[in-house]
């Protein structure tokens, strides 16, 4: 009898499997999961799914206005999980070298998220502030936003978000420190449920100076509370 070999889980389909923790993963594990690896549906399935959803929320799938609901709701997930099929430390790996002695904090403040609550899958949205502490190599500003909006664009809660982005610019960038700050809105608490608009999370990742040196930590909060410029 032959021994099944346990089958590699990348870790976001790990997480999307198991649920929550507050605690982030590894960023070694950011490995994008393959379509195969997932076991993934087929995209009829996924429409048949969502025509399933739409008889049991009480409406007529067949009725002319919802007939091409299910395909424009599969398009939209996979805008809204792309995430899912990219790794963000491939697109950190291209740095360059900081030659003139650049060694203050660089900081990219309020990237848009637009992300998906894992537990209801309603929008996620508010702003992130990413900021890193150059160690000799600095990375394309860009390349932060797009980590981000590789991370945002799975199911989430924000504590992993958070936490996700601020290790794989650790792991990858090794600088001097890292900083994520993120606030946000959870569609789960203003459009349901609880039912409080108005109300943002706020949370934080801070490695390395960030954390252990207060002035760092502080100049990092007055930059992001500051005046923003008119470009
Ligand atoms: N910590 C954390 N909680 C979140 C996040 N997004 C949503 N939640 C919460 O996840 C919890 C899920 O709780 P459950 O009791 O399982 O779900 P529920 O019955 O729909 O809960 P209610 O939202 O209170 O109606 C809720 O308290 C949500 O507000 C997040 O990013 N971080
Ligand atoms: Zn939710």
């Amino acid at each position: 009898m032959t021994e099944a070999k346990p089958v590699k889980t990348p870790s976001a389909l790990r997480d999307f499997r198991e649920g929550a923790t507050a605690t982030a993963p590894r960023a070694t594990d950011s490995a994008p999961v393959s379509a195969a690896e997932a076991g993934r549906p087929s995209r009829e399935e996924a429409e048949a799914a969502i025509r399933t959803l739409l008889r049991w929320a009480g409406d007529d799938p067949t009725r002319e206005g919802l007939v091409d609901t299910p395909a424009r709701v599969a398009r939209a997930y996979e805008e809204f999980f792309a995430g899912y099929g990219e790794d963000p430390e491939d697109i950190l790996r291209r740095t360059f070298e900081e030659t003139d002695g650049y060694d203050e904090m660089v900081l990219l403040r309020d990237i848009r998220i637009e992300s998906h609550c894992e537990h209801h899958m309603v929008p996620i949205l508010g702003k992130a502030h990413v900021a890193y502490l150059p160690d000799r190599r600095v990375v394309g500003i860009s390349k932060l936003a797009r980590v981000v909006e590789i991370y945002a664009k799975r199911l989430q809660i924000q504590e992993k978000l958070t936490a996700q982005i601020a290790n794989a610019i650790n792991d990858v960038l090794q600088p001097k420190g890292v900083a994520v700050v993120m606030e946000a809105a959870h569609q789960c608490m203003t459009t349901r449920g609880i039912r409080k608009p108005g109300v943002t999370m706020v949370t934080s990742r801070m490695l390395g100076a960030f954390r252990d040196n207060p002035t760092t930590r502080r100049e990092f909060m007055a930059l992001i509370s500051g005046d923003r410029g008119h470009f």
